[in-house]
């Protein structure tokens, strides 16, 4: 593993590896401006339906709040994941190399930063979540409840996936389930830990990317510091108390034809706060097929693109990434 930024930042300026060329360090953003909030638990289906069709086409990006997620749960998670990457560098080292099959490992900046051209101020925990008796047993055992509390909230953010997935394939004319076995039955957290840095107009947390998955379910701190890429110009997210911030990803784009886009996205940094959050992603197995619904495919809208298997994407995305770099 390389060193974690969380094992060095401190008491330190920030290395030149890590300095952005003038035109990708975050600037200004325009003022008053921010993303839909869609309240899933409003009466009408109907009209959550369209305002998740809406932001989805507009944005790519929105944010829900009376998901359904107990607040206890939500604040007991981001304490363990607090906790975990308040260890030492080398218990988090021990606590991520249980699986030889590497289904729960630590990386920092990207998964490129052998050959990244610029590195990225964040250290990330990944591992697998479903099914869970198979999974379970490589995650982190400190802090001790970690197991316990990520099993229970990981099944409750599953629901709320399934449940947007559910909205958007109607929105788009599929089946209801047209998402919920194979395409989305792979899910993943990945938890960021991003320390405060020395020069946050410098350097970036994440740089613009769009995530290599089908929706990705992003649990934000307190602490600001997401971006989205809409019409040539970043807009911050704000973080909502218990919210989560749901993400379209580039499979989505694919499935649906080009009809929906991935929102492309990026972390600036904090100089004095450090932020932690938890992306859990749904995705389809590695073999799975991944092609334009047939349904959204006729005379008049050719397939967009040919199926490849999940992990064929993968292995391009990472070659393809900007800077070298690619994020999951
Ligand atoms: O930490 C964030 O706000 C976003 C993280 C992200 O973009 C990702 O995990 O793909
Ligand atoms: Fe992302």
């Amino acid at each position: 593993m390389e060193h974690l930024v969380s094992s060095w930042c401190n008491d330190r300026s920030l290395p030149e590896s890590y300095i952005l060329p003038p035109e990708d360090r975050p600037g200004m953003l325009p003022l008053g401006k921010n993303i839909p909030v869609v309240d899933l638990g409003a009466h009408g289906q109907t009209d959550i339906l369209q305002q998740i069709l809406e932001a989805s086409q507009e944005f790519g990006m929105f944010q829900v709040i009376n998901h359904g997620v107990p607040s206890n749960l939500i604040d007991e998670a981001m304490g363990v994941f607090k906790e975990f990457h308040a260890l030492s560098a080398e218990d988090k080292a021990i606590e991520t190399s249980k699986d030889p099959d590497k289904s729960c490992y630590m990386y920092t900046s990207s998964h490129n930063y052998a050959t990244e051209k610029f590195h990225f101020w964040r250290d990330g925990l990944l591992h697998h979540c479903n099914p869970l008796e198979k999974y379970i047993q490589f995650w982190p055992e400190k802090p001790p409840k970690y197991r316990e509390v990520v099993a229970i909230y990981t099944a409750e953010l599953r629901k709320v996936g399934f449940r947007i997935l559910e909205f958007i394939a109607q929105g788009l004319g599929l089946n209801p389930d047209h998402f919920s076995s194979e395409l989305g039955e792979n899910q993943i957290l990945l938890v960021n830990h991003y320390p405060p840095c020395p020069d946050p107009s410098l350097t970036l947390g994440l740089c613009k990317h769009r995530d290599p998955v089908v929706i990705n379910i992003l649990l934000q701190s307190d602490v600001y510091g997401l971006q989205v890429f809409k019409d040539e110009e970043w807009i911050g997210v704000e973080p909502i108390p218990y919210a989560f911030v749901v993400t379209l990803g580039a499979l989505i784009q694919i499935i649906s034809n080009g009809k929906l886009k991935g929102a492309e996205h990026r972390v600036v940094t904090n100089s004095n706060l450090a932020r932690t959050t938890a992306s859990f992603s749904l995705n389809p197995f590695y073999e799975t097929l991944i092609e334009p619904a047939k349904a959204l495919v006729d005379a008049s809208n050719p397939a967009l693109c040919k199926s490849f298997s999940y992990k064929d994407f993968i292995i391009k995305y990472r070659a393809d990434a900007s800077y070298g770099t690619a994020f999951e």
